[in-house]
């Protein structure tokens, strides 16, 4: 832990950056002099990402358990980034707890922001981990789907953004060896499947998804379902909205990441999550369960 690696070193290749004396993250409340800054970077190893500030919190607290990360009395996990509410940050040890809010938009202004933190920090072989919710296609809901691909809502495996007046592709690539190492953290006795599948990452949660239950909706059930088909061909087993903005940031900035996410309900038969609170907060832990059991056998910790 903590060992520099040159070749694993977290790469902002924005050449820009060296011309600036000090950069703001605005949206993460803090500024690269501000104090701390590199004690905060340097040893960190994961970086665990999902959509709600709440679940951070939860996260970071249970990691710090897990891995037995000493926080002295009356320390308790502190949020970073207390100067803003857009985002919510906490460091366990080696594990930085970061929210991301709903959809690619917001997905990349912080990690635009947490990449360029830990490059100027120099942090070494680092995992970004999104751990998330999101609808099922023909699976057991409950189940955790690791994304082997990320596709857009027309089935296409880049991210296209406007860039100063033109549409620019960018590639998005997950980590596969990662993926392969999540699988092997099932357990015997785990109540749930933890599988390998395609993942569309829509631009919403309602006609972006094919739901036929938003405020408008300009198609039929029909439609929905030979989308939903055509798409579960292709080999698409869920449905969210963040997983090609990790794919493409994390790609170019020499980061490993995955997309680790339970399925809420299966959207061939039906559009509303219906399960009850407590069930969806058992789901959810799932992919947190995955995720920091590959953790402890990253960092050597006796399963
Ligand atoms: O569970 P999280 O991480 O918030 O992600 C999923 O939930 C949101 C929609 O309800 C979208 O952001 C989707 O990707
Ligand atoms: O159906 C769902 C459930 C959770 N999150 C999504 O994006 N879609």
């Amino acid at each position: 832990m903590g060992d520099y690696d040159e070749e694993k070193r977290v790469k902002a290749p924005n050449k820009n950056l060296s011309s600036l004396d000090v950069d703001i993250f605005h949206h993460l409340g803090i500024n690269s002099k501000c104090k701390h800054f590199n004690n905060i970077f340097s040893d960190i190893k994961f970086v665990c990402m999902g959509g709600s500030h709440k679940r951070m919190g939860y996260l970071a607290q249970y990691v710090a358990d897990e891995l037995k990360i000493d926080i002295p009395a009356g320390c308790a996990l502190t949020n970073i980034s207390h100067q803003t509410d857009r985002y919510v940050m906490f460091k366990a040890g080696p594990v930085l707890c970061v929210n991301h809010g709903i959809g690619v938009n917001s997905t990349m202004v912080v990690l635009h922001e947490v990449i360029k933190a830990l490059h100027y920090s120099q942090a070494s072989d680092v995992h970004v981990f999104r751990v998330g919710t999101s609808g099922g296609l023909g699976l057991e809901p409950g189940t955790v789907v690791l994304t082997s691909e990320a596709l857009d809502g027309c089935l296409r495996n880049f991210l296209e953004v406007p860039i100063l007046g033109e549409m620019v592709k960018k590639p998005s690539k997950l980590d596969g060896q990662l993926n392969n190492k999540l699988l092997q953290c099932a357990l015997k006795d785990d109540d749930f499947q933890i599988i390998l599948g395609k993942t569309i990452c829509a631009w919403d949660f309602y006609e972006g998804q094919g739901r036929l239950d938003g405020a408008v909706c300009e198609y039929d059930e029909e439609k929905k379902m030979n989308f939903l088909k055509k798409a579960y061909d292709f080999g698409v087993r869920n449905l969210e909205m963040e997983a090609l903005a990790f794919g493409y940031l994390c790609s170019q900035a020499n980061i490993s990441s995955a997309v680790v996410c339970c399925t809420y309900l299966d959207r061939f038969k039906g559009d509303q999550v219906t399960a009850s609170h407590e069930t969806l907060a058992k789901w959810q832990d799932r992919p947190i369960r995955v995720v920091v059991r590959y953790m402890k056998q990253y960092l050597n910790i006796r399963v």
